[in-house]
């Protein structure tokens, strides 16, 4: 399997050849699911959750012993619209807060025992702004998509991939449209809280921006090349990493599964070893979840971003698997099964 790129084309050859799960070990997990001490499915989703994960680490009773959440920052060339509630400036001043252990991801990862990067890339050169030109060209994209690669540790065994970047949900309103069609005002939201005027001009920016980038539609790379930003190539190349190491991945809000989603327009099936952390409240993130066939594990009317939500699903994860892992069967417990 090629394991390594320099080009787009090589991307998408990666994407191409995705390993699966350890089907011997997602086989036996369901075997175990089935003889601990519980009425059968009454752990409801968790069960599933963690066959699945077995079904990555290729271990029936996998631990999770070392998550790593990782935040990529950007800027973008089209907060020059006027999208934002928020100046561009926020951006770099909250990596720095990132850095001082003072924001909220740094609290949510602490509490649930995960290692947190910090990768901020370019944010002196802000993204072409898109309503003018392609965001990004084919180079500046790919070294995004290696940024994103480079920083999975190959060692953990859990990813949050997540992002700081104003100006990043006219980014993702516009690759939702561009990926599955609809109205611009189907998927441009609030953001980081501008009014309903403020919505308006935002949708007409998402409309303007994907009607100039014709080849986006429907194109995943070419999604992002055009109308996406720094942080979101690189959270696509950390996905498509931890894939190629059988990392499993929990996605975050709205900007991540923008993301996330151009990688499974190239390949279908290429998000399967990740599950939606959350729903966000930013409010096409139902509709956009609902077209990657994701169903959320939260739903706490979180609008962050910074992988909040997909990192309090950490501790969802950890509780699927210390039950599957932990617990007694029948036969070991001395419990009588049902009639
Ligand atoms: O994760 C989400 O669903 C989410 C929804 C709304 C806003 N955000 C965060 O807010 C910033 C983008 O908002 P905006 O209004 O500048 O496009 C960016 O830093 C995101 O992390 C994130
Ligand atoms: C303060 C602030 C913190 C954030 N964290 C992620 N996106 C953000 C946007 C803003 C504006």
């Amino acid at each position: 399997m090629c394991q390594d790129f320099s080009t787009l084309a090589d991307f998408a050859h990666i994407l191409h050849r995705l390993p699966g799960p350890d089907e011997v070990a997602t086989h036996a997990a369901a075997e175990r699911n089935a003889q601990l001490t519980k009425p059968p499915a009454a752990l409801g989703r968790l069960e599933g959750l963690a066959q699945w994960y077995c079904g990555w680490r290729g271990d029936p009773r996998a631990q999770i012993n070392q998550p790593q959440v990782v935040i990529f920052a950007g800027n973008h060339g089209v907060t020059a619209q006027g999208v934002s509630a928020f100046p561009p400036e926020v951006t770099a001043q909250m990596v720095e807060n990132f850095r001082q252990g003072g924001a909220a991801i740094n609290q949510l990862a602490n509490a649930f025992g995960a290692r947190l990067d910090v990768h901020a890339l370019l944010l002196d050169t802000p993204t072409t702004d898109f309503t003018q030109g392609p965001a990004m060209d084919e180079a500046a994209l790919v070294s995004a998509l290696r940024t994103g690669w480079d920083a999975v540790d190959p060692e953990c065994d859990l990813l949050v991939a997540g992002e700081m970047g104003i100006g990043n949900t006219t980014s993702a309103a516009a690759i939702a449209l561009a990926l599955f069609g609809g109205n611009a005002s189907d998927w441009t939201g609030a953001g980081t809280g501008v009014d309903e005027a403020g919505i308006a001009l935002k949708s007409r920016v998402v409309e303007k921006s994907v009607a100039l980038h014709a080849a986006a539609k429907g194109n995943g790379l070419e999604a992002l090349r055009c109308l996406g930003g720094r942080e979101l190539a690189a959270m696509a190349g950390a996905i498509t990493r931890a894939r190629v190491l059988r990392i499993p991945v929990i996605l975050d809000g709205f900007i991540c599964s923008a993301a996330a989603a151009c990688l499974q327009t190239v390949s279908p099936d290429a998000l399967e070893h990740t599950v939606a952390g959350h729903r966000s409240a930013e409010t096409a993130h139902r509709a956009l979840l609902d077209r990657m066939g994701k169903a959320p594990l939260l739903a706490l009317g979180m609008r962050l971003g910074e992988g909040s939500g997909a990192a309090l699903a950490i501790g969802v994860l950890k509780g699927a698997i210390a039950c599957h892992s932990g617990m007694a069967t029948f036969a070991e417990a001395g419990v009588a099964g049902a009639d």
